[in-house]
């Protein structure tokens, strides 16, 4: 048996969609596997009454598909499904470094992005892999059709998850089909603005530049009580705040040292709209880890 632990990741990152994606240190999915005649699927954990387990309805089935690698599939669900953490990318990658490893497929981290990305195809209908990047390779992450680039960054950020639901597919129905030149320019401006604050860990250009004014208006409002909920983190001291994946998790990044009563004031915001949520106080972190031995 082998053993992967996927974290979760935040796609998009305001001026990023489709493209920008972050590996956080908590939540994860725990994925275990054995070689079989034929692929099944168990799952236990956040949210996995509302998981098929059936091969073909589910990411990690997919992946075994992809690998012509059958196996016995125990997944544990530690990022609660569509909340904008990327959980099906989550099992997905991690099934992808698990059955690569255990069918001996030798392919490096970069050639499972688009293996652990047919598993988003399932649920989303299309192949991103912003969200499957970073869960296979840590840090920061820029997926575009000509690969991935991969930077470490171990900025804090606090990831709030409200107990209401967006589903990718809904959220990706709202996107706008075109844009304004200048909105254009000004997204360009902030995604750069994000890219150099990656490499430095720095929070304040990481910050600013999660803006956009194209994809984050229109998600935002399907959110209830996000406009409340990012002026609280901002309030608190968060350099930045933005809707994380297709939403409804909302993500802000900060200094260490204002994590703690960002967070507090985020569930606060949330509870005032009479939702309940959780909030993750954690960093951006390693890529998924394999445990050869178990
Ligand atoms: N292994 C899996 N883990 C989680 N969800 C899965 C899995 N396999 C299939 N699904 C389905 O995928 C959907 C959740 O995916 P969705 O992309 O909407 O959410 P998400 O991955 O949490 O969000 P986001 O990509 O915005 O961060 C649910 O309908 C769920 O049943
Ligand atoms: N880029 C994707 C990530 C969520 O799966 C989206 O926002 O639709």
């Amino acid at each position: 048996m082998l053993t992967v632990r996927a974290p979760a990741t935040s796609a998009n990152l305001g001026s990023g969609f489709d493209v920008f994606g972050v590996a956080l240190g908590a939540p994860a999915d725990v994925i275990r596997v054995e070689r079989a005649p034929e692929t099944s699927i168990s799952i236990t954990g956040a949210g996995s009454n509302y998981i098929p387990t059936d091969p073909e309805k589910n990411t990690v089935g997919a992946v075994a598909e992809a690998l012509d690698a059958p196996a016995t599939i125990r997944i544990d669900k530690g990022v609660r499904p569509s909340s904008g953490l990327g959980s099906s990318a989550a099992s997905a990658a991690g099934a992808a470094v698990a059955l690569n490893a255990l069918y001996d497929r030798g392919l490096s981290r970069e050639e499972l992005v688009p293996v652990a990305a047919e598993g988003e195809a399932l649920v989303s209908g299309e192949a991103h892999p912003d969200n499957v990047a970073p869960s296979l390779l840590g840090g920061f992450t820029i997926a575009t059709d000509d690969g991935v680039t991969q930077v470490d960054a171990s900025l804090p950020v606090v990831a709030c998850l409200p107990e209401t639901s967006v589903s990718t597919r809904d959220a990706r129905d709202v996107v706008p089909k075109t844009a304004a030149l200048e909105d254009v320019v000004d997204t360009v401006g902030h995604a750069a603005t994000l890219t150099v604050g990656m490499t430095r860990d720095d929070p304040e250009l990481v910050g600013k530049g999660l803006n956009d004014a194209i994809v984050t208006p229109e998600r935002s409002a399907l959110i209830d009580g996000y406009d409340a909920v990012r002026e609280a983190a901002l309030e608190a001291g968060a350099t930045g705040v933005t809707v994380s994946g297709a939403g409804p998790g909302v993500l802000a990044v900060c200094y260490a040292a204002d994590q703690r009563a960002i967070a507090g004031a985020m569930m606060d915001a949330f509870d005032a709209e009479g939702i309940e949520s959780r909030a993750y106080q954690t960093t951006i972190g390693e890529g998924a880890r394999l445990y050869p031995n178990g």
